[in-house]
């Protein structure tokens, strides 16, 4: 086992880990284009999942190279934060959807925020998406519709804000209406679609149409209608010029019917016709070991014992005993989809090898409670934490020896890379982007199967190589450099962003994009 890995290594240092995606050519005086980034989550103001981490990473990594703005509703949390906003426009309302003003705030790094400022639809408690007690908002079809026409009537210069863009980039559900309405209006500036999980539809009611302002023929099969209902998501993909994934195989997971969602119809017809790609995600450069202020000491590949006062730290935390076992971490909403169960059904095998485990997660109310009840049949080996918290999660991820990433489907995962930069090794199911950035036996562990039995190999394997420190050391230096960074990981989207602004709309982009 041991002397398999080892070889595994020494083959990869020759022939070096990373293939690079030929790049365009571009003209080096192309002008910065005007880019409308339109989101629900930004993770320095407001954050829920990996949607808020790219946000926030993606339109900075592009700011060198664009004029790119973020567009997002004016939560509460935001109107909180105490970043001055400036009123700079005033859009009408349509249909059930209310009037809004245009906010701005500018952050220090010089990225400009735009916020729809609606206080009958945003300005509540609880997350962007959900009450306190995790309640979908009953309005969210309204709430995000205006987020989307927001954008349509910002591209159209309806808000007056002397700033117009040439290409306007929604992201997931929340987002999808804005190539809708630009598409319904007859506007020409061109749209890119990114899917950062196809789960999360965005339905309601058919009848909603005439509330949403949406024309009638756009119910439609090949349009918005699904499974007599309407999918704001279905809308995104069916309108946009473009549409992007986080990793390349899931994009070529979700034309199947078994992570399709429903949906892999019509995305197939998008890969037949040149408009799907899938870009992995990068990771920011806050997650930099020996800097990140969020840790109890920092570390390196040459100073190890930051990563042990992390350890301990982490122990404490969670109560768990301080012995030579390996620490494994679960950083993740308590979701159906991260596998949460299977992680509750090898915990105790787990423990019976060494194991200790620490979990902080928030989730699905059943997936909550059968976390706790595993932690509180074995005190001082697992430890479970209930909640959200970014300091204790980036303490996890250096402390530890191993994260436990199951999924189910995974359309890129940052939770893997920050882990594996954090020297951490992910043990992961074989799917999407865990797939495409965890090296088996070298920067991580994948399994097959979403059984516990496959589970378990990889568990098991990670416990040998635990066993083995020269092994263990090799693979984390390994993994320590793997993550790319966004500065790296931004190029593809800039080089499509300058393929759909010199294209005539609405023709298909030239070559295969899925790859
Ligand atoms: N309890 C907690 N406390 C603190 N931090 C916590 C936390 N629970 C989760 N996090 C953090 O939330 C983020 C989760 O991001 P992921 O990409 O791993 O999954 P998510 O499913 O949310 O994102 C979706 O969108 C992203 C972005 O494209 C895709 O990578 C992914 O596959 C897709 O499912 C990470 O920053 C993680 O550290």
């Amino acid at each position: 086992m041991g002397t398999a890995i080892a070889t595994r290594l020494d083959a990869l240092a020759a022939l070096s880990i990373h293939t690079r995606a030929p790049v365009l050519e571009l003209d080096g005086h192309s002008p910065k284009k005007k880019i409308l980034f339109v989101t629900s989550e930004f993770a320095d103001l407001v954050k829920v999942g990996g949607l808020g981490d790219v946000s926030a990473a993606l339109p900075r990594a592009l700011l060198s190279r664009h004029d790119i703005r973020v567009l997002i509703p004016g939560y509460q949390q935001i109107l909180d934060s105490g970043v001055p906003i400036r009123v700079i426009g005033q859009l009408p309302g349509h249909a059930a959807l209310p009037s809004c003003r245009i906010g701005r705030m500018d952050l220090e790094d010089g990225l400009i925020i735009y916020l729809v400022l609606c206080p009958e639809l945003y300005e509540r408690n609880g997350t962007p998406y959900a009450d306190e007690q995790g309640r979908d908002w009953p309005d969210n079809h309204i709430r995000f519709a205006r987020l989307g026409l927001a954008a349509a009537d910002i591209a159209a210069d309806s808000a007056e804000m002397h700033w117009r863009p040439e290409l306007v980039h929604a992201n997931d559900w929340p987002a999808a209406l804005a190539p809708a309405y630009m598409a319904w209006r007859g506007q020409t500036t061109p749209t890119l679609f990114t899917i950062h999980n196809l789960a999360y539809h965005g339905l309601c009611p058919l009848e909603c149409t005439p509330e949403l302002d949406i024309p009638p023929e756009a119910c439609a099969l090949e349009t918005m209608e699904f499974y007599g209902k309407l999918s704001f998501l279905k809308a995104g993909i069916a309108y946009a010029d473009h549409i992007t994934t986080v990793s390349e195989t899931y994009a070529q997971e979700i034309t199947t019917p078994d992570y399709g969602c429903g949906l892999d119809g019509i995305l197939k017809c998008k890969v037949d016709e040149g408009h799907l790609t899938g870009f992995v995600n990068g990771i920011d450069e806050s997650w930099e070991p020996r800097t990140d202020p969020h840790l109890v000491q920092g570390f390196s590949i040459q100073d190890w014992d930051g990563k042990q006062a992390n350890a301990e730290h982490v122990e404490r935390l969670f109560g768990l005993d301080a012995d030579a076992g390996p620490l494994f971490a679960v950083v993740s909403r308590l979701v159906h989809q991260k596998g949460i169960d299977l992680t509750c059904q090898v915990a105790e095998r787990i423990v019976q090898a060494g194991g200790r485990i620490a979990v902080i997660g928030r989730g699905e109310p059943e997936l909550e409670a059968a976390m706790v009840e595993v932690g509180q049949c074995h005190p001082g080996r697992i430890g479970v934490h209930i909640g959200f918290n970014e300091t204790d999660a980036r303490r996890m991820f250096a402390g530890s020896d191993f994260l436990l990433m199951p999924s189910r489907y995974e359309p890129c995962g940052l939770s893997q890379m920050y882990a594996q930069r954090f020297g951490s090794l992910p043990i992961a199911r074989r799917t999407g982007g865990l797939a495409d950035t965890i090296e088996d036996g070298v920067t991580g562990f994948l399994f097959r199967e979403a059984t516990v039995e496959s589970y378990m190999d990889a568990v098991e394997r990670a416990m040998n190589v635990y066993r083995h420190p020269e092994l263990l050391h090799a693979m984390r230096c390994k993994a320590m450099s793997s993550p790319p960074f966004w500065e790296e990981a931004v190029e593809p989207y800039n080089q499509l962003y300058h393929e759909l602004l010199g294209t005539v709309h609405n023709a298909a982009l030239p070559g295969a994009r899925l790859r």
